[in-house]
């Protein structure tokens, strides 16, 4: 199936200054691909290229270099424009007016006619839990009602692809999870998302997929799961592992911590916190066949992940010490 979004050794080099002679390259040769029906996440620190790329995605900034594909074709292309929906950062509405008045004159502008604009607004307005506040002013909206509003505004023209510049931020928790199912809704309507954020816990929550951009590189792309996946440890929690058969385990088991105290009784066993590293699934099964062979019991057992933000971090920090 054809990417939504491909940019293929894309460069951007801004000039500036005396005779435009001071150069920032703030893409240095970026290639990924986004598939369709994905919520993906661009992150990287300030800086990175991130606002580039959404710029150049959306066709009010020129690469330098490389190329850039929506939908196969090129961004500035009114075919390909059609196709995506934009809610910036700073959207800044005129907040005299109701959801629906702006809705109507964004959609004027981006020329939706007029009986779909009549038909496609309530729809909109309830779709992001706005109905009840037609009547409202956008300056009596919280941060959360108006960045529903945007959603909504962006999606005005049914787009294939929606580019989201922070989402959710400044948006309480209740609004960010409301933000978070309207995406996975449209995502489950094989709906393309492309979020720009810096909240990296809310990105883990909706991406599927990410690209962490670093001083205009690519630095890494992928499966979130994938990435933060540790190999092969695991927490165990479980009684008391007698002595010997600890010894006989070696190196796989080691104690991490008391996790707590199993019941209140007090002949109860206390409960002790293990990560595992067997070296196949072959090895984790031995080490529970002998743990139950001693009497242990066996609590709960999961595979360790690091946050996204902890694995962004390791990724990111080397080259930040470098480039200073
Ligand atoms: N119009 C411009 N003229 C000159 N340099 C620019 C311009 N826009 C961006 N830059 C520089 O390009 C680099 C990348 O900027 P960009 O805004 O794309 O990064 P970002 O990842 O979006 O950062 P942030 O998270 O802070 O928004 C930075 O060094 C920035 O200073």
């Amino acid at each position: 199936m054809q990417p939504a979004v491909s940019v293929s050794s894309l460069e951007k080099t801004y000039r500036s200054g005396v005779f435009r002679s001071r150069a920032v390259r703030a893409l240095d040769g970026v290639s990924m691909t986004i598939p369709p029906g994905s919520i993906f996440g661009l992150l990287g620190p300030n800086g990175a290229g991130k606002t580039t790329m959404v710029k150049i995605l959306l066709g009010v900034a020129y690469a330098t270099g490389g190329e850039a594909r929506l939908f196969g074709h090129e961004p500035g292309d009114p075919v390909a424009r059609e196709r995506v929906g934009y809610l910036p950062e700073k959207h800044d509405f005129p907040d005299f007016l109701t959801a629906p008045q702006m809705l109507n004159i964004y959609g004027q502008m981006a020329g939706v006619p007029d009986e779909i604009r009549a038909q496609r607004i309530p729809e909109l307005l309830e779709r992001v839990g706005l109905d009840h506040a037609s009547e409202q002013k956008l300056s009596g909206f919280s941060k959360g009602m108006l960045q529903r509003a945007g959603l909504a505004q962006a999606l005005l023209n049914e787009p294939d692809l929606l580019i989201l510049d922070e989402p959710t931020d400044g948006v309480d928790p209740v609004g960010r999870r409301e933000i978070r199912d309207i995406l996975l809704e449209l995502k489950e309507e094989g709906k393309t998302v492309l979020i720009n954020s810096h909240l990296l816990s809310e990105v883990e929550k909706v991406c599927t997929e990410v690209a962490i951009l670093n001083d205009g590189q690519l630095v890494r792309t992928g499966n979130i799961d994938e990435l933060t996946a540790v190999d092969r440890t695991y927490t165990l929690v479980c009684t008391a592992i007698p002595n010997g058969t600890r010894a006989a385990l070696g190196n796989i088991v080691h104690v991490s911590s008391v996790a707590s105290q199993n019941g209140s009784g007090a002949d109860e066993a206390s409960l002790q916190r293990y990560s595992v590293h067997p070296e196949d699934r072959a090895g984790l099964n031995h080490v529970i066949d002998r743990l139950r062979n001693a009497g242990v019991e066996i609590d709960s057992i999961s595979p360790v992940r690091q946050t996204l933000e902890d694995y962004f971090v390791d990724v990111v920090k080397p080259q930040q010490t470098v480039t200073g």
